[in-house]
């Protein structure tokens, strides 16, 4: 087994270009978010129409907590925005940080917040699949959205109760009839700039769509996705699941648009 990537001090995010040059590319991800953002009137409101979706399972993938969702039609799609296709929902997953730590990749105006949920969609119009479309820059569109602690999020629950039967690295659970619209904050005013997958491969295949309101959890509810493990269960070693996140990276010219 070669040194795979993670979050550690040995295969954390500044190594992560020695098997992945892209990371040092021109349009990776995330970025920081800075106070001022140019204010482009011509771009419409994001729709997430996601009334049929379908979660089939909760998962560890050893980075994360990933819920997948059918997608091989056009049941749970976003369009609008800086779209200029639908695309469809594959799956969403969060970043966390550790104890007291904020865990978000975005930052604004150089603030973290505690955790961020990606909601990762694909061009199915333009790309006969998730993979073909993960490698193609206007192949990806991604939904984020800021947690900060506050009071308990009424939905989270069902999320962070599924989080036992996925502890370990490669645990996998059904989880159906979860529609993630519950996740979303009141306003979808957002952020939008051509970016990156966070994690490698580090595809520059992402249309990134930042909401600018964050939703409230619990740290109560933070502490259940630090129960989870980097590890399998077989591992001796155990490695509770934080800080999975990699730091903004640099702009380099790219234009951030906003939403009113
Ligand atoms: N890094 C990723 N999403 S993210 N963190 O950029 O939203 N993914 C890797 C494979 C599928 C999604
Ligand atoms: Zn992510």
């Amino acid at each position: 087994k070669g040194n795979h990537w993670g979050y550690g001090q040995e295969n954390g995010p500044d190594v992560w270009h020695k098997n992945y040059p892209v990371a040092l590319g021109s349009r990776q991800s995330p970025i920081d978010i800075p106070r001022q953002v140019s204010h482009d009137p011509s771009l419409g409101p994001i729709v997430l129409d996601y009334d049929h979706c379908t979660s089939i399972n909760i998962s560890n993938n050893g980075h994360s907590v990933v819920v997948y969702f059918d997608d091989t039609d056009d049941r749970s799609v976003i369009h609008g925005g800086p779209l200029e296709n639908p695309y469809r929902l594959k799956q969403f997953h969060f970043h966390w940080g550790g104890k007291g730590c904020d865990g978000s990749e975005h930052t604004v105006a150089g603030n973290s917040y505690a955790s961020e949920l990606h909601l990762v969609h694909w061009n199915a119009v333009k790309y006969k699949s998730f993979d073909h479309a993960a490698a193609a820059p206007d192949g990806l569109a991604v939904v984020g959205i800021f947690l900060e602690t506050g009071d308990d999020h009424r939905w989270l629950h069902t999320i962070t109760d599924a989080m036992y039967m996925v502890k370990y690295k490669g645990s996998v659970t059904d989880f159906k009839g979860f529609n993630p619209k519950c996740l979303l904050p009141s306003s979808l005013h957002y952020w939008t700039y051509l970016g990156s997958l966070t994690t490698p491969p580090l595809h520059e295949s992402v249309t990134w769509i930042l909401l600018k309101d964050p939703i409230a959890v619990s740290e109560k509810q933070l502490g259940k996705f630090r129960l989870l493990q980097f590890t399998g269960e077989e591992e001796d070693q155990r490695s509770r699941m934080e800080n999975n996140f990699r730091p903004p990276q640099p702009l380099k010219g790219r234009r951030i648009r906003s939403s009113n």
